[in-house]
Formats: C-alpha cells, sequence, structure tokens
C-alpha cells in the first residue's frame, strides 16, 4: 500500500468536530448538509417535514460525538453501570427535549428562521414513540432524563417495537377504535440501528448432563433448537446542562435465515419466509395491557429475548474491560422495572453454571448481588404467573433452574411441620392451581437483594400484605422508593412561559437542575402581582388548550373564568373514570333542576377526560362509550350552554399531556385507596400549578404531605377502611347503600338518556351488586370536594396561592429525588461527570 497507514482513532475525531460547533451558521450548514446527502432532499423541494428530519440527523451527531466521549471516559473510570430493564418505555417526541437538554434552542431558533421555518413547527412535526402503555413506561423515560443529566453511568435496555400503543380514535358510536402504531414508517433519525451488536437468541430445545471432569459434578448444558438475532437499535439520551450522554439500547428481533431458499425454489414462497416472519414477530408489537398480565407465549417470548440479549450485553462489555464474571455486581447493578424482566434472574444463572462454569452458591450469590425489582401494582391480575408447561417448552434450563432456586429456597420450611407446611406453599415459586404456574414476583424476590415499592402507602401494602411473608423473611430487602418526574419535560420543555417566570423569580435557572429550589416560591405566594402574572400562564396554556379543542374535534370551549378539569391516565375500573362519569351526569341533572338565571350564573367548568383502554378489556370500553354519550348530551343541550362541558380526547399520548397538563386548573386521581400504586400525572400537575382532586392512595398522600394537606382537595376514606365498606357492598348490596344523587344519575343511564341501556348494561349491574370499587360509598365525598373546587376557584387569591404553594412543595417529586435514592440505596453508584471541555455552549 503506497500510502502509509496513520493511527486511525483521533484523527477522526478532530476531523469531524469542528464540524459540531454550535453556533447558528454552522447548524445551518449542518441542517443543509443532511438535507442534501442524508435525506436526499435538496432546497428546492425544502419542506418542513424534511427540515424536521435534517435538523434531528443533526442533533443525532452531536449526541453521538457526546455518546462516544461519555462511553470512553466511563470505561477509563471503570465505574460501576445501572441496567435498567424494562419492556416499555414511553419516550415522547425527542427533538425539543434533546435541543434544550443541549441548551441549543436560541442556536436552532436563528438557524431555522434563517431557511424560514419555526422551532414550533419543526417540533410538531415529530411523532411520539409510544414503546409503552402508561406510567411505568412513562417513569423508565423520566429516569433515562434523569440518570443523563445528574450524571450517572447507566444504560436503559427495551425493545425496539414495529408498532408501538395503537393509535386510538372515536367511532359516532362513542366507541374507541384502535389502529396500528407504524411508528417507524417514517426514519426517525434519534434511533441509531447498531450493527456491530448481533447476539444470537435461542429457544426450545433440550438439555445436555454430563459430568464436570474438573469437579466430577453433574454440569448441564442447554441446546436450543431455534435460534433468532437480538440486533442493537440506540437512543442517545442527553443530559440537561451536561456533555454526559447515555444510550437507551432497543433490541429488534432477526432470524438468523432470511429467506428458506429450497422452499423458496419449491415455490412455497409462504414456507420460505416463515422464520423470518417469526423471528420478527417477536418484536413486532407492544402487547397494549396496561396493569394486566398478557399471558400469551409471544408475550413471554418478548421477555426472554429481552433479558438474554440485554445480558449477553452486559457481560460483554464486562469482559471488554478485562473484568471477570465474578466482578460483576461490581460492574453492573441490573434493575427489573416489574415482572417482565424477571426472567434475567435464571438466565444470568444458567449463564454462571453453565457457561461460566462457578458452583452454585458463587453463582447464586453473584445472581442476587446483581439483581434488584421494582413492583408497580398490587392487583392481582397484573401480578404474572407463567405456566410451568410453557416455561418447560420454550426454555427447559430455565425451568430446571426456578424449580432449583424454589428447592433451595423451601429447604428451609420443612414440610413436617404443619404450619411451616402451609407457609411453604404461600412461599412457593410454584403454584399448584389449575395449571402449575411460577409467581415471577416470588422469583424476583429471591433472586433479588433489594424490592421497592413506588409510594409510601404501596411500600406499605406489599410488606404488610401482599409480600408479608417475603418481609418477615427478608425484613432488610423491602425499600421505598416513591415515583418522581423528570422536570425538563415536565414543565421546562412543555410549559416555556411558567418557566421563564420561576427563573426570573428565583433569579436563577438552578431549579431545573435541582427542583427543590422551587421551595423559595413560598415567599411569592401571597403577592398579588405575582398571582396574576402565575394565572396570565394558566390562561395562556388554557387557551393553547381551546385551541386545540376547536381545531381538532370542532367543538367551541371558554377558557376565561372557566375551571379545565381533567383526568388523563389508562382507562380503568380502579382509576374511577366511571364515577367521574356518573358524577357528571349528576351535576347536569342538577343544573337542569335549576332555575335558568341561576344555572346561568353557575362558575363553569368544562370537564376533560383522556385515555387509552386495553383492546381487550370490554368494561373500560363501556366506560369510554358512556363518556363519550354522556359528552354528546350535555354538549349539545341548550339548556347547558357554556355553563358546563364534558371532553373525550382521543388518542392520548405524552405529546398531548404536555398540552394539557399546563392548561390544567384542577386534576382528578381518584383511584379506590389501597390500588392506584403511585401515580404520576398527579405529581405533573403540582409541578404546573394544577390543584389535586384526590383520594387517599398512592402518591397524592405525599403530594398532600409536601405541598400541604390545606393546598390539596382530598376526599374519601383511607385504605384501611375500604374492605369494611366492601364487605357492606356484598351483605347489603351496594344499590341499597347507594346515595341519592347517584341513584338519580343511574336511573338516567338507565332510561335511556345517554343512549341504548344495553350498552352499559354490566357497569350498572356491577354498582348495584357488589361495587367492588366503592364508587357508591365515595360518590357523596367526591361531589362535596369538586363543590369545594368551584367555590374556591371563585376565590383567585385564595385559588392561585394554593397553586403556587402547591409547586413550591413538589421539589421533592423530580426524577432526580428518586434516582438519588435508587443510586445510593440500591445500585450503589456514583455520578460520574465527564470532565468539562469550556464548549462556549454547554454550560448553558
Ligand atoms: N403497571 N403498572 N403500574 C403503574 C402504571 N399503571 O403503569 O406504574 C406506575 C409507575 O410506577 C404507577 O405510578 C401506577 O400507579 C401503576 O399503576
Amino acid at each position: 500500500n503506497k500510502y502509509k497507514l496513520k493511527k486511525k482513532h483521533s484523527l477522526i475525531k478532530d476531523l469531524v468536530s469542528p464540524y459540531l460547533s454550535s453556533d447558528y451558521k454552522h447548524l445551518q450548514k449542518n441542517i443543509a448538509y443532511h438535507l442534501e446527502y442524508t435525506l436526499p432532499q435538496t432546497t428546492r423541494n425544502l419542506n418542513l417535514f424534511g427540515t424536521y428530519l435534517a435538523t434531528s440527523y443533526t442533533v443525532r451527531d452531536r449526541l453521538l460525538q457526546l455518546s462516544h466521549d461519555t462511553q470512553k471516559y466511563y470505561t477509563e473510570k471503570k465505574v460501576k453501570t445501572a441496567c435498567y430493564i424494562s419492556i416499555e418505555y414511553l419516550m415522547g417526541r425527542f427533538l425539543q427535549n434533546a435541543v434544550l437538554n443541549l441548551n441549543l434552542e436560541e442556536e436552532y431558533g436563528e438557524a431555522l428562521a434563517g431557511l424560514g421555518y419555526g422551532l414550533e413547527d419543526i417540533y410538531d412535526q415529530e411523532q411520539d414513540p409510544a414503546l409503552g402503555n402508561g406510567g411505568l413506561g412513562r417513569l423508565a423515560a423520566c429516569f433515562l432524563d434523569t440518570l443523563a443529566t445528574h450524571n450517572y453511568p447507566a444504560w436503559g435496555y427495551g425493545l425496539r417495537y414495529n408498532y408501538g400503543l395503537f393509535k386510538q380514535s372515536v367511532d359516532v358510536e362513542g366507541d374507541q377504535v384502535e389502529k396500528t402504531d407504524v411508528w417507524l414508517q417514517f426514519p426517525y433519525p434519534f434511533m441509531i440501528e447498531n450493527h456491530f451488536i448481533r447476539i444470537p437468541i435461542g429457544f426450545y430445545g433440550s438439555i445436555e448432563t454430563y459430568v464436570d471432569q474438573k469437579t466430577k459434578g453433574t454440569r448441564f448444558k442447554w441446546h436450543p433448537s431455534e435460534y433468532v438475532i437480538a440486533q442493537a437499535n440506540d437512543i442517545l439520551i442527553p443530559g440537561y446542562g451536561t456533555d454526559n450522554t447515555n444510550t437507551l439500547r432497543l433490541w429488534s428481533c432477526r432470524p438468523i435465515q432470511e429467506l428458506d431458499f429450497k422452499k423458496f425454489s419449491l415455490g412455497d414462497f409462504k414456507g420460505a419466509s416463515e422464520k423470518r416472519l417469526n423471528a420478527e414477530n417477536i418484536t413486532n408489537v407492544l402487547y397494549p395491557n396496561d396493569n394486566e398480565m398478557a399471558g400469551k407465549e409471544l408475550r413471554f417470548k418478548q421477555q426472554y429475548f429481552l433479558v438474554a440479549a440485554t445480558l449477553q450485553d452486559i457481560i460483554r462489555r464486562l469482559k471488554e474491560q478485562k473484568r471477570t464474571i465474578y466482578e460483576l455486581p461490581d460492574f453492573a447493578a441490573v434493575q427489573l422495572n416489574d415482572t417482565h424482566p424477571t426472567l434475567a434472574i435464571p438466565e444470568l444463572l444458567r449463564v454462571l453454571l453453565d457457561e461460566e462454569m462457578l458452583t452454585w452458591d458463587e453463582a447464586w450469590d453473584i445472581t442476587q448481588r446483581t439483581f434488584s425489582y421494582t413492583n408497580h401494582t398490587i392487583l392481582p391480575e397484573a401480578l404474572e404467573r407463567w405456566p410451568v408447561k410453557l416455561i418447560s417448552h420454550l426454555l427447559p434450563r430455565h425451568m430446571q433452574l426456578i424449580e432449583a432456586i424454589n428447592w433451595k429456597f423451601l429447604e428451609n420450611f420443612s414440610e413436617n411441620n404443619k404450619e411451616s407446611g402451609k407457609l411453604r406453599k404461600k412461599l412457593s415459586l410454584i403454584e399448584n392451581s389449575r395449571d402449575t404456574l411460577v409467581r415471577m414476583a416470588w422469583l424476583a424476590i429471591v433472586g433479588s437483594h433489594k424490592v421497592n415499592g413506588v409510594s409510601d402507602i404501596h411500600t406499605n401494602i406489599l410488606k404488610d400484605k401482599v409480600f408479608k411473608d417475603f418481609h418477615k423473611i427478608y425484613p432488610k430487602k423491602f425499600i421505598n422508593v416513591t415515583n418522581g418526574v423528570t422536570p425538563r419535560r415536565w414543565l421546562h420543555a412543555c410549559n416555556p412561559k411558567l418557566s421563564e417566570l420561576i427563573t426570573a423569580t428565583l433569579n436563577s435557572n438552578e431549579w431545573i437542575y435541582d427542583l427543590t429550589h422551587l421551595s423559595k416560591l413560598r415567599e411569592h405566594a401571597d403577592n398579588e402581582e405575582f398571582q396574576l402574572k402565575w394565572a396570565a400562564i394558566k390562561l395562556f396554556n388554557k387557551k393553547k388548550l381551546q385551541k386545540y379543542v376547536k381545531r381538532e374535534l370542532k367543538i367551541d370551549i371558554g377558557y376565561k373564568d372557566v375551571v379545565y378539569d381533567i383526568q388523563i391516565k389508562r382507562i380503568h375500573e380502579y382509576k374511577r373514570q366511571l364515577m367521574n362519569i356518573i358524577g357528571s351526569i349528576s351535576y347536569y341533572s342538577d343544573l337542569l333542576k335549576m332555575d335558568p338565571k341561576k344555572r346561568k350564573e353557575m362558575p363553569k367548568r368544562v370537564s376533560f377526560i383522556a385515555g387509552k383502554a386495553a383492546p381487550g378489556y370490554f368494561v373500560a370500553k363501556k366506560i369510554i362509550k358512556l363518556i363519550n354519550c354522556v359528552s354528546k348530551v350535555i354538549n349539545t343541550d341548550p339548556e347547558i350552554g357554556d355553563v358546563f362541558k364534558v371532553i373525550y380526547l382521543p388518542n392520548y399520548s405524552v405529546t398531548l399531556a404536555e398540552l394539557l397538563i399546563p392548561a390544567t386548573d384542577v386534576s382528578e386521581h381518584i383511584s379506590t385507596p389501597g390500588t392506584e400504586a403511585s401515580g404520576t400525572s398527579n405529581m405533573k400537575f403540582v409541578l404546573n400549578g394544577g390543584l389535586i382532586l384526590g383520594t387517599l392512595d398512592g402518591a397524592n398522600l405525599e403530594i398532600m404531605k409536601n405541598s400541604g394537606e390545606e393546598n390539596v382537595f382530598a376526599f374519601g376514606i383511607t385504605k384501611e377502611k375500604v374492605d369494611q365498606v366492601k364487605q357492606n357492598n356484598i351483605e347489603k348490596g351496594a344499590y341499597n347503600l347507594m346515595d341519592e344523587k347517584m341513584k338519580n344519575a343511574i336511573n338516567l343511564i338507565e332510561n335511556g338518556t345517554f343512549g341504548n341501556i344495553e350498552n352499559y348494561q354490566g357497569l350498572i349491574e356491577e354498582l348495584k351488586g357488589v361495587d367492588r370499587y366503592i364508587l357508591g360509598h365515595d360518590f357523596a365525598p367526591y361531589m362535596e370536594a369538586m363543590d369545594r373546587v368551584m367555590q374556591t376557584y371563585q376565590k383567585p387569591q385564595k385559588w392561585w396561592k394554593m397553586s403556587i404553594l402547591g409547586c413550591a412543595g413538589s421539589g421533592w417529586l423530580s426524577s432526580d429525588r428518586t434516582i438519588k435514592e435508587y443510586a445510593e440505596n440500591i445500585w450503589e453508584i456514583k455520578p460520574c461527570p465527564l470532565p468539562k471541555i469550556e464548549s462556549e455552549k454547554q454550560l448553558g
């Protein structure tokens, strides 16, 4: 080779870095470069979507550089990393968050203006990657933002579904209609297909038993009969005001063999592609169930595929650092986001025993020290239990190991004594009911060194009830880590005007990085001028929502002197959207009975409800239908006019939440006490000056504690009293104990005011019968609390004081506080900030 080969590494960085400077002129060049050579779209046929893509590629370039620097530095520092395994990530739009975290909003604004586009319009081009169902998936996304912002070495691991959570629309009958979310039909610049990371994953097959020549002990080797390939797709996670950039690695499934040519040449075209289709099927679609187990074989395959690829990737990175397998617990703290990734425990055990040839005790010790598990719900139908038959068929070696884990765990509880016999049955990882099932939460608890709930009340229920027997055995293993939300997306990005007012008032934007600074707003809570500024911003955001409702639903609503009352979350009986809509029916009925003059003077309210129902959850779909039919009747009743409106907003998403939350006066979190593990939308509302109408459940209680009970419209009984009420319902029949106003509302449903009663038969029977979620009992206090809301809104000074104090007391609800607790109490990792290169912009 006549040319002298030079050392490449440093050369490449020096060649590209000038390209990455961030003054707007450079950005413009970069955007033009991608327009011309990446898309390709020439400046001649420039359009908004093309410019969005080109702009996104320039952000991707900068994140790639920062990611290279970050991984290099973490490797040099041999730091311990947190590995968060979640089957869901509800990331929301990426571009705006990245531009703000890189602190380049001004530069991009100027650069794009020079190309004839506004930043807001560019942001609106991005679709919402909905790779999650609700709170659990969004929590994982908030955690990633915090981990990068506070320089924690961390990796997110998940699945790259070809189709995210279904797109929802509502038909003329008021029914939910689901459409496939083909989110990858257009390029998604923020996800980088990493072709260097392709990992074989096995399924089915048999187990070989042989004698270990060295220890003369029995050894096992799994011989899968089918293989697929896990392909890495990386999304780079920028931190706010830092160069640290972490990675979210999403696995997609590829076939070992793209096409079976023999079958193809025989004309069996379907057969020829069968293996590819089966493989791709594994990461084709997100299961749309929230708080409910999806007991399908394909879901089980998704769970194993995720954990097997992830553990191989972690061990590869460990060995690349020339570290031994014994150092794994000091190299990676692996968090299991609910039980969905629990197969990681027998999978790591298999690798340590069968491939690394460790002893059982060594392997089990490493396993327990590596894993920790977060529980997100106590609902029985959500606690995963997989049939032994299914596990044995797909993962024979893992079932063998689960039985071994169970045997060794139960050894301590002899069968002889009656007491321990019963305890043994309750503690067993394997449940002998109609089918023999593996209790995945039990396996997660036994295989982890720490188990946490997601709010005080929830963790206490785990300790005192759901996992009582385990808590007795492992008292130190159970801790609480109350959820949190990132203030970058959920205030700084979605409510820029309020962000600016807070920064101006506190004379620093430090609060964006450390939310405890919000407490300094307390001294302004009574200040009239400040209240007016605060109220004006809420009004500005309500106007944006009013415009959205007009544009998307063609419905006219007011916004001045109108209370925007909002309940947005997945539709579920325990979240009691049914009580919300029955409350609206009752209020509607009261308004109709009123003297028209008095009615006209009533304080105005618009009740917004949004949320998807799992396609197979018929009761939830009935609730959506009732909401839409009630909405149609009330909103078209000339007697009511603009005094009261009910609006169901289709296709709830992260992006819609970013519009709704800043525009909310009061939000409803009215779950039956003891059912909502935490809730996180409640936290986002308080952060944006919204007041809470809520039950004594989940994180509502901690919001009351930190923002002051006097600043929350709480109602209802404590969880301790719920069982008694349920008992009463069973013994006496809920209808007999029901509040008159609620009975009246139900009569209106039954007499067809809101369409054929057939549609709601099941709903009404449940309410009149057992009423498992005690709507009948809580209806009167709920309506009384709503009255308090409407009365208080008539006293603006009091209202805005509550709103400001609520926000001032919300420093604790930042995911920064949550992650600090995980890092110190579970993962034992420390921030590892990149050495600062005094880039002219980075420090913001
Ligand atoms: N599955 N799950 N659980 C949930 C949510 N539905 O995703 O996790 C969320 C995140 O921990 C909780 O806030 C919420 O209360 C709980 O129901």
